[in-house]
């Protein structure tokens, strides 16, 4: 069942102002971008650093201001007042800094009861201890953490009260947003197994957004790659990595770093990664790409489908088969 239906969600920011304090210029975050998430499953999202994967999520839940797009609720627009309400609910999010992302003056306790009782929801103290005790539990830390501030706690141990505060309204999914790039790499593990179990627990569904690619491919069912804002290619997790359709997702894959010293890798791509500010015409990702031609430098590719369950934003891809 379709739990969450992004459509065509565009995000543009605008940046400076001139001198009679109007805006300078235009930032185009995220671009015409479609995402399905289903019950149960986990969606991984990838791309490089300042490519868009936060602002999408953040737009999706409502934290930012749509530009353009939809976003349905199984099956309901959120812009509907009650589909818009349940949706608030059942889908929370957890942020990459568990540092920042708690309040230092408030103990754990209060964090994680924040969210009922913003929906006044257990009330009474003594339930709302218990709940919270059982919160604490779920994420594999002793009730009496409870009492404590955030400063008392290791960067693993916060992000678990995040996860608790997250879990606090039972939601049905939540939005992963670089959960595990600030701690250390044993840390990493312990927490994306814990999100691994309570998914199975609980029969939750993510949005697995993170840099690490290896960690992205474990996680997820089905794997989103992003460019500029883009939806580059999207598919089941293991072939989006094992045959990588589009030249940005091969370029990406083969950056991972190997084991092997004899293994070359990829070739550097040509070029940087050009300013959000200027978008190229045509695929943005074309000035970047060995196999562009004069379509690709005035077209703008959609993502379509090329194979059964894969989708790509390439003119040169052609049914499913790699470049
Ligand atoms: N509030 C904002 N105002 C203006 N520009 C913004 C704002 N938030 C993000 N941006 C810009 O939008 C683009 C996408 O940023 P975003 O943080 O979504 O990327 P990201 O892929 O999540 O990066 P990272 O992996 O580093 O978190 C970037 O160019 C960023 O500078």
């Amino acid at each position: 069942m379709e739990l969450i239906d992004a459509r065509h969600i565009t995000k543009v920011f605008t940046v400076g102002t001139d001198w009679l304090g109007r805006p300078k210029k235009v930032l185009a975050a995220v671009q015409d971008m479609s995402l399905v998430i289903h019950q149960g499953e986990t969606v991984g999202l990838v791309g490089e650093s300042g490519c868009g994967k936060s602002t999408f999520a953040r737009t999706v839940l409502g934290l930012y201001g749509k530009t353009g797009g939809t976003v349905l609720y199984k099956g309901r627009d959120t812009r509907d007042l009650a589909a818009g309400e349940l949706y608030r609910r059942q889908v929370q999010m957890i942020f990459q800094d568990p540092y920042s992302s708690l309040d230092p003056r408030m103990t754990v306790e209060e964090i994680i009861s924040e969210p009922l009782r913003n929906y006044h929801l257990c009330a009474d103290g003594r339930e709302r201890r218990k709940r919270v005790a059982g919160l604490l539990n779920q994420v594999d830390l002793r009730a009496e953490a409870a009492q404590r501030y955030p400063h008392e706690f290791s960067g693993g141990q916060r992000q678990r009260v995040g996860i608790a505060r997250a879990l606090a309204l039972e939601p049905e999914c939540i939005f992963c947003d670089e959960p595990i790039s600030a701690l250390d790499v044993s840390v990493q593990v312990q927490i994306v197994n814990m999100l691994r179990r309570l998914q199975q627990e609980l029969g939750l569904s993510y949005l697995f957004i993170a840099h690490d690619l290896t960690m992205v491919h474990h996680m997820s069912r089905r794997i989103g790659v992003m460019y500029l804002g883009r939806l580059v290619e999207l598919g089941p997790g293991s072939e989006v990595f094992c045959r990588p359709l589009h030249p940005y997702t091969q370029l990406l894959i083969a950056s991972v770093p190997r084991p092997d010293p004899a293994d070359p890798g990829a070739p550097d791509a040509a070029g940087e990664v050009p300013s959000p500010l200027e978008l190229p015409a045509g695929c943005v990702f074309h000035p970047r790409c060995p196999y562009a031609n004069q379509r690709c430098r005035t077209e703008t590719p959609v993502l379509r489908q090329v194979g059964a369950d894969r989708f790509a934003a390439c003119h040169q891809v052609q049914g499913g088969d790699a470049l």
